[in-house]
């Protein structure tokens, strides 16, 4: 018994695939304090894997899939996880947002039932609740704090407006297989009667199981009923359990994680393209500590070059050590307009590959080495705009954002992702400090 738990035993164990890069190091920092030792990777890996990932225990994998059309995002979700098969894991997991930011026809139940069928499943749980970012799940029903997904703010997105609160129905509009419900009453009965309730689903034909969650203690019970599954959906909140639940399982060691201080010394950037109600009050209230400049939208639109040469003249008038801070950040009347006047697709294309741009020129050219970057598809944009392939994660800034540090990049930047809806008011300035 003792020898066959040994050999379930294997590093890396798990493979996780996000949907966006702040959802992927928010799963990582996540994962670490969990007990994993984890490496984040940016965009679908490739290559043969050689020893570097003997030590540890989760490959956290980034894609900028929330997005796209879904047969892409469906394309380099299987690639990667045709990869970390190669790489020898044992368990997957499909990472996306705690608000389940999707449309009606995906990408997350698209993604997921082909994960399923790649990985020969018939049966996965979707769980989103993150109770310590005030994201929880009653009767299948997604609140943030104190309001339901449709009235949080959530419902002014610019890519993926939430409107539809009831998971159960949204994620059936998105799938081909049918939906269920794992109640609040039942988790709290035991982890046992989940497995039940599970596995009486599944006699029903009922493959897509999304589980309610209000506390960490509802979260620890899901992930001790599903760390039998192969493959496992959701946020970040459930994946905090699922160390521990695999270690008593007896299918993963214990093993020593830590997450250093990057030590990168250089001049700090702000970038921020999240619109969320959370982003703009971080952009106002750190505008008395740094140099700002506010993306001129039409502007950039008209001739993105022209403006890149303004703002690089502006940043060489700052003051030598000032903090920069580049954003688009807008309010739901701003963007609302914009997007009527240039399409919200093109105009959002059209700020990320800005904002890249902005990163890339002031690393080379103005000694930039700590960023701090708001919103999942502008952090997405912007990393890959710089080359940045791998991080180390760090210690954690507020709940689900951590520092990190890149990995084989030259030269070495400390960087700090941050989710939209994360974070305080004062959360640039706090990650900055960290740094100091
Ligand atoms: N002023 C603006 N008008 C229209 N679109 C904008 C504006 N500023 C930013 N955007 C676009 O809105 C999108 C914001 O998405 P992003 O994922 O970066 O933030 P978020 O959704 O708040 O964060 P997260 O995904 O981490 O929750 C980006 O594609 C960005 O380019
Ligand atoms: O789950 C969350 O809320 C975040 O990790 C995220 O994915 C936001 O983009």
């Amino acid at each position: 018994m003792i020898e066959s738990k040994k050999l379930n035993t294997r590093t890396p164990f798990l493979g996780c695939i996000a949907d966006d890069v702040t959802g992927a190091t928010d799963l990582a920092i996540n994962l670490v304090q969990g007990g994993m030792r984890v490496v984040q990777m940016l965009g679908v890996p490739s290559g043969e894997a050689a020893d570097q990932f003997r030590d540890v225990d989760a490959i956290v994998v980034a894609l900028k899939t929330r997005s796209i059309p879904k047969e892409n995002a469906i394309d380099q979700s299987i690639k990667s996880a045709r990869w970390l098969q190669r790489v020898g894991v044992d368990r997957f997991f499909f990472k996306y947002c705690s608000t389940f930011d999707s449309t009606n026809h995906g990408n997350i139940g698209p993604v997921a039932e082909a994960l399923m069928e790649e990985l020969n499943v018939s049966q996965t749980i979707f769980c989103p609740a993150f109770p310590r970012a005030g994201r929880t799940v009653y009767r299948g029903h997604l609140f943030v704090g104190d309001q339901l997904l449709n009235e949080s703010g959530m419902q002014n997105h610019p890519l993926n407006p939430m409107t539809d609160p009831n998971l159960v129905r949204f994620l059936t509009k998105q799938s081909t297989k049918n939906v269920g419900l794992l109640s609040a009453d039942t988790i709290r009965t035991s982890s046992d009667a989940c497995s039940d309730r599970l596995a009486n689903l599944s006699c029903d034909g009922v493959s897509l199981v999304i589980a309610d969650a209000g506390n960490d203690s509802d979260l620890a019970t899901v992930a001790d009923a599903v760390a039998p599954m192969r493959l496992v959906t959701g946020g970040s909140g459930l994946a905090r359990f699922l160390p521990q639940a695999y270690r008593t399982a007896g299918d993963l060691k214990s093993s020593e994680s830590t997450a250093e201080m990057p030590k990168v010394s250089g001049r700090s950037l702000i970038l921020a393209g999240s619109c969320s109600i959370a982003t703009n009050a971080q952009v106002q209230a750190m505008q008395p500590n740094c140099s700002t400049w506010f993306i001129d939208v039409p502007a950039i639109v008209a001739d993105s070059q022209s403006e890149l040469d303004r703002l690089k003249a502006w940043a060489m008038a700052t003051e030598r050590d000032a903090t920069l801070m580049v954003a688009s950040t807008s309010t739901p009347d701003v963007v609302a307009k914009l997007q009527k006047q240039f399409g919200a697709e093109s105009v959002a294309t059209k700020i990320e590959s800005f904002l890249g741009a902005v990163a890339k020129m002031l690393v080379a050219q103005m000694n930039v080495r700590q960023l701090v970057l708001a919103g999942g598809e502008t952090s997405g944009a912007i990393v890959g705009a710089l080359g940045v392939h791998s991080l180390r994660i760090g210690p954690e800034i507020c709940v689900g954002v951590p520092w990190t540090e890149t990995i084989g990049h030259e030269p070495a930047l400390a960087l700090a992702l941050k989710s939209g809806n994360f974070g305080s008011e004062n959360f640039f300035l706090l990650a900055l400090e960290m740094l100091s």
